[in-house]
């Protein structure tokens, strides 16, 4: 099987980029071994990285693409085991354009814990517009994993969600936004378990979480 020949030229694309975006998780040392994954929303398809295979054979042809209930259409080997939770979330999330999955340290630990990271430093409130939540307990296999992502992330800012006993997720509205969401996440989750060492970390108010997420969500940047 194959996908549709007028999305070909965007799913080659995505398959570029979801390749790319595969070397800045042990670049920005999110992954042990093979423990993470990222794929990309192109219509009604998505394309996620082959299960278990090292992020150094990770390239554009590598990439495998499967449609929105998870099934393998193109891709000579088996999806990520974490296939079922990232189409899931396409069903159920329109509005997101690429999912993320990883085991960093930090926000594991935080996970293992089943605590939310409170929102103490101004990059919570830019990136993720309050607290990062925790997510029920799931057993990967089924739809559970991505249920709980759906039914944590739904309304709420955060584009992140620490899995209880696993570790996080996030999204975006592409892949790129998703691993930036997965950077800043371990950042803050490293930096907030250290802070917690000294003392005890201090809330930033509400309506500067606000001002700040506003900001940084519509403003920061390049214009
Ligand atoms: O933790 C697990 C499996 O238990 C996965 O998230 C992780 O190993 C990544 O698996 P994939 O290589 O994407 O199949």
């Amino acid at each position: 099987m194959s996908v549709p020949d007028q999305i070909r030229a965007d799913v080659d694309a995505a398959k570029e980029r979801v390749a790319a975006l595969h070397a800045e998780l042990p670049r920005w040392e999110l992954v042990v071994w093979t423990a993470g994954n990222v794929s990309e929303r192109v219509g009604d398809y998505f394309v996620i990285k082959p299960s278990g295979v090292s992020y150094d054979d990770l390239d554009a042809e590598a990439m495998v693409v499967c449609d929105l209930d998870g099934n393998l259409v193109e891709g000579t080997r088996s999806p990520s085991s974490d296939t079922a939770a990232h189409a899931y979330v396409y069903r159920h999330m329109d509005h997101v354009g690429g999912v993320v999955h990883t085991h960093s340290t930090y926000a594991a630990a935080w996970a293992a814990r089943g605590e939310e990271i409170p929102c103490v430093l101004t990059m919570m409130a830019d990136e993720f517009g309050g607290p990062v939540p925790v997510g029920p307990f799931a057993i990967i296999g089924d739809d559970s994993i991505g249920r709980g992502i759906v039914e944590t992330l739904t309304n709420h800012r955060s584009p992140a969600v620490l899995m209880a006993n696993h570790g996080p997720f996030t999204i975006g509205r592409d892949a790129r936004a998703a691993v930036k969401a997965a950077v800043l996440l371990e950042e803050v989750a490293r930096a907030v378990h250290i802070s917690r060492q000294l003392g005890e970390p201090q809330p930033i108010p509400q309506d500067a979480v606000d001002a700040l997420y506003a900001r940084y969500q519509n403003v920061y940047g390049q214009h």
